[in-house]
């Protein structure tokens, strides 16, 4: 049987709660010949406001007939939409400081494909992992940092943001408190991997804050980066179980790999648009 040449899109979609939004939106998708191949949902009862997550099937020649038909559906919801084809990988600029560990399993999950995105480049205020980034043919902007330089710092940081065309900045243990200027500039496009379970232990040394205190419980959360030092929008979170015996560094070497996967995890969730801002919380259509 003749089948025409369909791509994957996904298409996201928040609006003012009502009655009858899929009940506008599914009907025009199947009049444009559209397969669906996923949907997630969720309405907030506390804001009001929906969510809609759809992965489609499509004919490259529809795409102009879906768009034009999702502007005059938003136009009577008051929808707010976007829609991205999956084959195109986003753009991603990781910024570091000495610590490898999470870098290294980006690498690695970008290598084997689990990561849906193209690392544009690594910004780094130490130079200690320039041969990781060589290996894997990643360029390598060694930005160093004092407080006298930290406005200049950030000025060609975000110079590299805008001339890679990054879509998402990672701190992948990037060590730098980022200014409310630059945190404005990248909201909702800057993911942070805090090495402690939020909101516990914020700022600097949480594996030794966690000592002090006599944790059994040690964890990591990815989360938004804000003006507000790791109190942005959380994304995901992982723990694992340590004993009265773990001494903090320990602490720092079990922790190393739920960091990394908690962090692979964001990424991945929000390179494929799964991760809608919910005020102060985040929607994980995973
Ligand atoms: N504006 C924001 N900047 C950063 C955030 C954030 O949420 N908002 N997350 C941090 C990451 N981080 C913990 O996850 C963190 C990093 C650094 C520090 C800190 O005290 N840094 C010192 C310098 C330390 C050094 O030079 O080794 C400082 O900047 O004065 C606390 C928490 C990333 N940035």
């Amino acid at each position: 049987m003749y089948r025409p040449q369909m791509s994957e899109f996904v298409i996201t979609l928040k609006c003012p709660d009502k009655p009858g939004i899929l009940a506008k939106i599914t009907p025009f998708l199947l009049e444009c010949g559209c397969d669906i191949r996923e949907a997630s949902v969720f309405g907030d009862k506390e804001t009001d406001v929906f969510f809609i997550r759809m992965q489609i099937a499509a004919k490259d020649e529809s795409l102009p007939e879906i768009e034009c038909g999702l502007k005059s559906i938003s136009e009577q919801l008051s929808l707010t939409w976007e829609i991205h084809a999956v084959a195109n990988k986003m753009r991603v600029l990781i910024a570091v400081s000495k610590f490898d560990h999470c870098l290294n399993d980006l690498f690695h999950k970008w290598k084997i494909g689990y990561l849906p995105i193209d690392i544009v480049g690594i910004v780094s205020n130490h130079p200690d992992l320039k041969g990781l980034a060589d290996w894997y043919g990643v360029p390598y902007h060694y930005l160093p940092i004092t407080k006298e330089t930290k406005a200049d710092q950030e000025a060609e940081f975000w110079r590299l943001i805008s001339e890679s065309g990054a879509e998402l900045t990672v701190l992948a243990r990037y060590m730098q408190i980022l200014s409310d200027e630059f945190t404005k500039k990248i909201s909702g496009k800057c993911i942070n991997i805090h090495h402690s379970f939020l909101p516990s232990f914020k700022g600097a040394k949480p594996y030794h804050q966690a000592f002090t205190r006599g944790v059994k419980l040690i964890g990591a959360t990815a989360h938004y980066v804000t003006e507000d030092l790791d109190e942005g929008p959380i994304i995901e979170q992982d723990v694992r179980r340590i004993t009265h015996a773990a001494s903090a560094e320990e602490m720092v070497e079990l922790g190393r790999e739920v960091e990394a996967s908690v962090l692979a995890r964001a990424i991945k969730w929000h390179a494929e648009h799964r991760l809608f801002l919910n005020g102060n919380k985040t929607i994980v259509f995973n």
